[in-house]
């Protein structure tokens, strides 16, 4: 049992302990690596981190410290002698876990569409969280272009034909869907809202739509497959359409993980395909958030300690981890989480460990690549550029789909093909189905909806009125 003024003298880059749920982990050869930037673990050290944790990372995400990072539990009747995390008071620190309300939220029923919600969850989350669920690499060129490309495109309605029944159903992958539409995997709802993922998924299963759920999810398989079962079987007694769960995988670095990973993921049993996310090597240059990290880290006054070559010496010198500092210039490599080294070959033994349920590759972004997907035997492609989050200059997904089909229109009709990105309005969708999109994928404006309203929100944004 460790005692809390123990672990409170270690609230530095040159020794940096926290406590994530009464655990006591040394993080010290870890704050230079942590792909979420080093001033988010620093501003812990000394502290019980479990609150901040719990919001972007499922329980397990820990267990990816380097071996011997644990150091034992701490004795909770000493957790008042540990550090107030820096920059913030204790006030402020339970200020931080709850919702703001500082913003003008408005009324559910004036968000009249997708992108009304947008508003609603910059006047709810705190800024950091917001800043996480809008920001886009670099400049946000292709964040942009996602939005803009659409209106690029217009109908060529005919008319004078019968359209009082319209239909608007579709199949994703083997299974129908009510809606032409899917809700995209997006990771670390905890910091979006209390229940994040939970009640994300409960908002699926009730509006009938088919969402994905991703590897970063703050909650875990089980907990979200749990979620799931309950909301299928009350949805189920009231005769409503059934929703599927898919799941968003990023493969680790180790091989073995990976091998473990599939096979939890398909002894859940609820995911009835696997979705390979191939366009995140390292995580993108997310200005935003960068801007926002570099504001932390001086508000707590660890900015010098951060990025001064003078402070990184001296730690070398007194044996501490030296910071690497030149990774923080670009995208992060996520250590264990995400593997740089996926190719086209791997394609072979992840399906031997998946089976023979569907995989799709989300991340195609040229007409070359959508060809190579049809040669290696998967059932679907996405064309995604990630909403902008990663390659600063990708095409959109309308553009990789008009590409498409002047140079490999042989893909279309033999793989299933879902677009996503900048995806705002039923006509948006519309296009995208008449280009010869199987279904399209929503991100951010769910997100939002959840954000500013729970799970009554994104039913709203689902179905409107
Ligand atoms: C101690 C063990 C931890 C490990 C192994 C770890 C690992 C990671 C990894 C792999 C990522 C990038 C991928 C992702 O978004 O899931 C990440 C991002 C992040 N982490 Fe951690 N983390 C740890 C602790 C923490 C703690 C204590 C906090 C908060 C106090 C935190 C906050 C964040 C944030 C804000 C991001 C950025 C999310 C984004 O912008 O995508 N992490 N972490
Ligand atoms: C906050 C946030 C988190 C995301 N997390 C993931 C993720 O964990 N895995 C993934 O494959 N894509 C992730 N994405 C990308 C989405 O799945 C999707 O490709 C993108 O959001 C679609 O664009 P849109 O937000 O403009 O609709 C994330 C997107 C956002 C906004």
């Amino acid at each position: 049992m460790l005692d809390g003024a123990e672990v409170a003298k270690h609230s530095s880059r040159r020794s940096c302990w926290i406590v994530i749920n009464d655990k006591v982990y040394d993080v010290t050869s870890f704050v230079p690596e942590h792909p979420g930037g080093s001033t988010i673990l620093l501003k812990q050290a000394g502290a019980d981190a479990s609150t901040e944790y719990a919001k972007y990372h499922s329980p397990e995400v820990v267990n990816d410290l380097p071996p011997g990072s644990y150091l034992g539990d701490i004795d909770t009747s000493t957790l008042d002698r540990l550090n107030t995390p820096k920059g913030l008071s204790r006030d402020e620190v339970q200020n931080a876990t709850a919702q703001s309300d500082e913003g003008q939220v408005p009324h559910v029923t004036l968000c009249v569409r997708a992108s009304d919600f947008e508003a609603a969850a910059k006047a709810t989350l705190p800024n950091k969280s917001w800043i996480y669920a809008s920001s886009s690499a670099n400049s946000g060129q292709s964040f942009q272009g996602n939005i803009d490309d659409w209106s690029r495109v217009t109908f060529r309605p005919r008319v004078l034909r019968n359209v009082e029944e319209v239909e608007v159903g579709t199949r994703i992958l083997g299974n129908a869907s009510r809606l032409p539409f899917y809700c995209s995997p997006m990771g670390s709802m905890g910091s979006i809202h209390p229940d994040g993922e939970i009640e994300m998924t409960r908002a699926i299963v009730q509006t009938g739509m088919h969402g994905l759920m991703s590897t970063s999810s703050s909650k875990t398989t089980e907990q979200i497959m749990e979620t799931y079962l309950t909301e299928q079987e009350r949805r189920s007694s009231t005769g409503g359409t059934a929703s599927k769960l898919m799941f968003q995988l990023y493969l680790p670095t180790d091989h073995q993980r990976s091998l473990e990973l599939i096979r939890r993921v398909k002894k859940a049993g609820c995911f009835h395909s696997l979705w390979l996310t191939i366009d995140t090597p390292v995580l993108g240059k997310r200005t935003a958030d960068r801007y926002q990290q570099a504001q932390e880290a001086l508000n707590a006054g660890l900015a010098e300690e951060d990025i001064s070559p003078a402070a990184e010496q001296e730690v070398a010198s007194q044996g501490g981890a030296p910071p690497k500092v030149s990774k923080d210039i670009g995208g992060r490599p996520p250590p264990g989480q995400l593997s740089a080294r996926t190719t086209w070959e791997d394609l072979a033994w992840i399906r031997r460990e998946w089976g023979d349920r569907p995989i799709v590759l989300k991340g195609i972004q040229t007409a070359d690549d959508a060809r190579l997907a049809l040669q290696h035997g998967v059932q679907g492609i996405l064309l995604s550029n990630h909403g902008g989050r990663q390659m600063h200059a990708a095409p959109s997904a309308l553009m990789t789909l008009l590409e498409i089909r002047t140079y490999a229109p042989e893909v279309l009709g033999k793989l299933e093909v879902y677009v996503d990105g900048g995806l705002r309005d039923g006509a948006d969708v519309l296009k995208a189905l008449c280009l010869g999109a199987t279904a399209v994928g929503v991100g951010r404006p769910f997100l939002y909806a959840l954000a500013a309203y729970g799970r009554r929100g994104v039913e709203r944004c689902v179905d409107g009125e």
